[in-house]
């Protein structure tokens, strides 16, 4: 199985190519670097000497444009090809050296690796203790790193260590560990290995149907992948198994496949092995022809492999094969052929097989002394790693010889030491078996110092998870801290925006309210202006119509009151009426001026302000004429203050910005309101000025500087009297209609003026 490893032409040109584009293009011999490698892992199982020709070169000193990266991975590769090709020295050497590096970069994966690999050696040279112990050191540099397909792939190496210290059931455990690591890393190729591996245990185990099983598993794998020498491999082993099940047709069904496969891949040495083992199978079957064929095959292929301890095997076997045809003299010419070739380092086994043959064939030919001296010898020398069965029929062979030349005691001798020997062998099967228990002790120590090593780390991944815990609940704690301050931050600011907001508003309302309060003050003064007489400062007609409809109601109401009994005698509801008109105006104007006439009109204010009360309704009424209201007044009060007009009118002396100043009088005429009390709504507001009217032009008819007034006498029978009192005025007074105030000392000197009605 192994193949010869040689540095390819076209990989020493490679490598000059190289070592010119270092100095010139850095990054394409970077390039070819990460191809080489790809490369150089795809040759490593089918053809490792190509894997070897393709990585050798880099490891020169000279390529130090080669990262440790880079250095690493190849180091490992070529490790790897080394011990492939069981050229362990050289593999050696290059774990020395991807030791360092992984040292040096402190790189716990490759330096897993190289315990891995020296391991490897160590299972090769058949220290499967130690390399027990260095893929344990390995395991635990994966496990830190918690690299699954590592520890995964040191699983089986370690079953594999396990299978050859006979360990079988740890070896399992192992390897369905690596299983599963291995299907979790999705290795599936590497998983076809362990199923092999585990195929191979289970043959030892002597379950040889979950053998099938396994190596089935790797087989459709190895299929899936399209792993030809893979395949060969599983077919080869799976025919094994049926062998050993005596299910030779199926061992030669496999066994052809695998043939085929191997002649396809042009695979001699496999191919060899494949015909060696197909052609005993088919003389288990005693198809001797094609047996012989295939035998002969095999023997061809090994001489041409020139592996010679095979070629005396390929031999043996055909001299097992004529044996049993009975053909002595083919038998002969075989067995000679390999007693030529055998040396003694070749396998014991061997040349014990070759001896009991020639012994059979001393037997055939009637030889039995040297039959019985080759088979004493063999009994003698008690050969370690032979086979038992071969040994006990070395036995049972020197018992039946004894017995057929009458040797009967002999015969007995040796059929006792046979029994003995098989004794022995059964002793030492249960030292195996106690060394293997012993094994297994240490193995189980071993596994307990792991197992105690992965509690202290998962201790430690529990007070690290504890740390982080703390450390995230802090960072946690801090996050809240921040939305809870953020939080109160957009509160706040939310806060002094709708304070401000609200300070607007009201601001803007108090500015409204201003305005408002300007536009309404604006309004007032407008409408004060529009209802008050520039020149006098006095309200107009205006104001007066505006408002004195509204005294009239309260008044007529507070009469109504009374005379419905819902009241007293209303005492303060009269609204009394004085009709004031200055006494020979025009002279003023004429004599003064009109600025004159102006400034005595002016100054009536003043006067009028002194006799009535602000409330009262004071207006220049047109002209030099006023009416003044007295609201809400008795009317016995309204002669005293007609008087106090006329008397404050006559002697105040009028500054008419002249020399001396101006003396003028007033007449005044007055009614109230309402006019009969019993009967208020008989006349309205409007009809009392006019009744005032009639008696200011009463107080003129009558010499000026004088008043006049009527109200209306109450108890009296309902009859309106209106109209009369323009037409014959002295007539209602006579008849009582009307009560007559004048300051004339004698009423009957009063002038009355009478009009038409119309
Ligand atoms: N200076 C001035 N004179 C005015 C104003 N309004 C009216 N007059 C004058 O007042 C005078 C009123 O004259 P008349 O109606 O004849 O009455 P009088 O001269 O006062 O005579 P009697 O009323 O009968 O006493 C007119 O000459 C008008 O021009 C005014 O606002 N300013």
């Amino acid at each position: 199985m192994v193949q010869i490893a040689s540095h390819s032409g076209i990989s020493l040109a490679k490598f000059k190519l190289i070592l010119c584009l270092l100095c010139i293009f850095p990054t394409a011999v970077l390039a070819d670097i990460q191809e080489d490698i790809r490369n150089a892992k795809h040759f490593l199982l089918s053809s490792p000497a190509q894997t070897i020709a393709l990585l050798s070169p880099y490891t020169l000193d000279s390529a130090d444009e080669v990262s440790a990266s880079e250095q690493l991975e190849l180091l490992a590769l070529l490790a790897r090809a080394y011990i492939v090709q069981s050229e362990l020295q050289l593999a050696s050497q290059i774990i020395d050296q991807l030791e360092t590096l992984a040292l040096e970069q402190k790189d716990l994966l490759y330096q897993g690796i190289v315990l891995r690999e020296r391991g490897a050696i160590l299972f090769i040279q058949t220290q499967y203790g130690s390399s027990l112990e260095l893929y344990n050191l390995a395991l635990e540099k994966f496990q830190l790193i918690n690299d699954a397909l590592q520890v995964g792939l040191t699983y089986n190496a370690m079953a594999q260590s396990l299978r050859a210290q006979l360990q079988y059931s740890q070896a399992l455990s192992f390897a369905r560990k690596s299983l599963a690591l291995l299907r979790e890393s999705g290795a599936t190729a590497a998983m076809a290995d362990v199923l092999n591996a585990m195929g191979v245990i289970f043959e030892r185990l002597n379950n040889l149907e979950e053998s099938l099983v396994a190596h089935s598993q790797a087989m459709d794998i190895r299929r899936a992948l399209n792993d030809r020498p893979g395949l060969a491999d599983s077919l080869y082993n799976i025919g094994e198994i049926h062998r050993e099940l005596k299910d030779y047709a199926s061992a030669e069904m496999y066994l052809s496949e695998s043939v085929a496969v191997d002649r396809d891949l042009n695979n001699v040495s496999n191919l060899a092995y494949g015909l060696f083992k197909l052609a005993d199978i088919q003389c288990a079957q005693n198809k001797y022809d094609v047996a012989k064929a295939n035998g002969l095959q095999a023997l061809a292929l090994f001489s041409r492999l020139n592996a010679i301890e095979n070629v005396v095997a390929a031999n043996a076997n055909l001299v097992k094969l004529e044996l049993r045809m009975g053909t002595y003299t083919e038998a002969a010419v075989f067995l000679s052929n390999a007693e030529a070739l055998l040396t003694n380092d070749m396998s014991a086994e061997l040349k014990f097989r070759l001896g009991i043959y020639r012994a059979k064939l001393f037997v055939a030919e009637g030889e039995f002394a040297k039959a019985e001296l080759i088979l004493r010898n063999h009994i003698a020398v008690q050969l370690d790693g032979v086979n038992v069965e071969l040994q006990l029929m070395v036995y049972r062979m020197l018992s039946d010889l004894l017995a057929q030349q009458g040797k009967t005691k002999e015969a007995l001798a040796v059929l006792n030491a046979h029994n003995t020997r098989h004794d022995k062998i059964m002793s030492e099967s249960r030292l195996q078996s106690i060394a293997n228990v012993q094994s297994s002790v240490d193995f189980m120590r071993r596994e307990q110092q792991l197992a105690l090593l992965s509690r202290d780390k998962d201790i430690a991944d529990v007070k690290e998870s504890k740390r982080n815990f703390e450390r995230n609940t802090v960072v946690f704690g801090f996050v809240v801290l921040f939305f809870l301050l953020f939080t109160l931050f957009g509160r706040y600011q939310s806060r002094r925006i709708n304070f401000q907001l609200k300070q607007q508003v009201a601001e803007r309302t108090a500015e409204l309210e201003a305005k408002n309060a300007e536009l309404q003050r604006a309004y007032g003064q407008l409408q004060a202006i529009s209802q008050t007489d520039l020149l006098t400062g006095l309200s107009n007609r205006r104001f007066l119509q505006e408002h004195i409809e509204h005294d009239c109601a309260k008044s007529i109401r507070d009469y109504l009151n009374w005379l419905q009994g819902k009241a007293p005698v209303p005492n303060q509801s009269d609204l009394l009426f004085f009709l004031i008109d200055l006494d020979g105006f025009k002279n003023v104007n004429d004599l003064n001026g009109h600025a004159a006439g102006d400034l005595v009109l002016a100054q009536m204010k003043n006067i009028l302000a002194q006799i009535f009360r602000e409330t009262d309704y004071q207006v220049r009424w047109g002209g030099e004429e006023f009416l003044v209201v007295a609201r809400f007044s008795q009317r016995e009060n309204a002669a005293m203050l007609a008087e106090r007009i006329r008397a404050l009118i006559a002697e105040t002396e009028f500054d008419i910005k002249q020399a001396k100043p101006l003396s003028i009088t007033a007449s005044i005429g007055f009614s109230c309101f309402p006019f009969f009390t019993d009967r208020p709504a008989q006349y309205n507001w409007q009809q009392v000025v006019d009744i005032a009217d009639t008696c200011l032009y009463a107080a003129k008819q009558s010499g000026r500087n004088c008043w006049v007034g009527l109200t209306g006498v109450e108890g009296l029978e309902k009859v309106d009297t209106f109209d009369r009192l323009f037409t014959e005025p002295e007539q209602v007074i006579y008849e009582g209609w009307v009560n007559l105030y004048t300051s004339l000392e004698d009423p009957r000197s009063l002038s009355w003026q009478v009009r038409s009605t119309s």
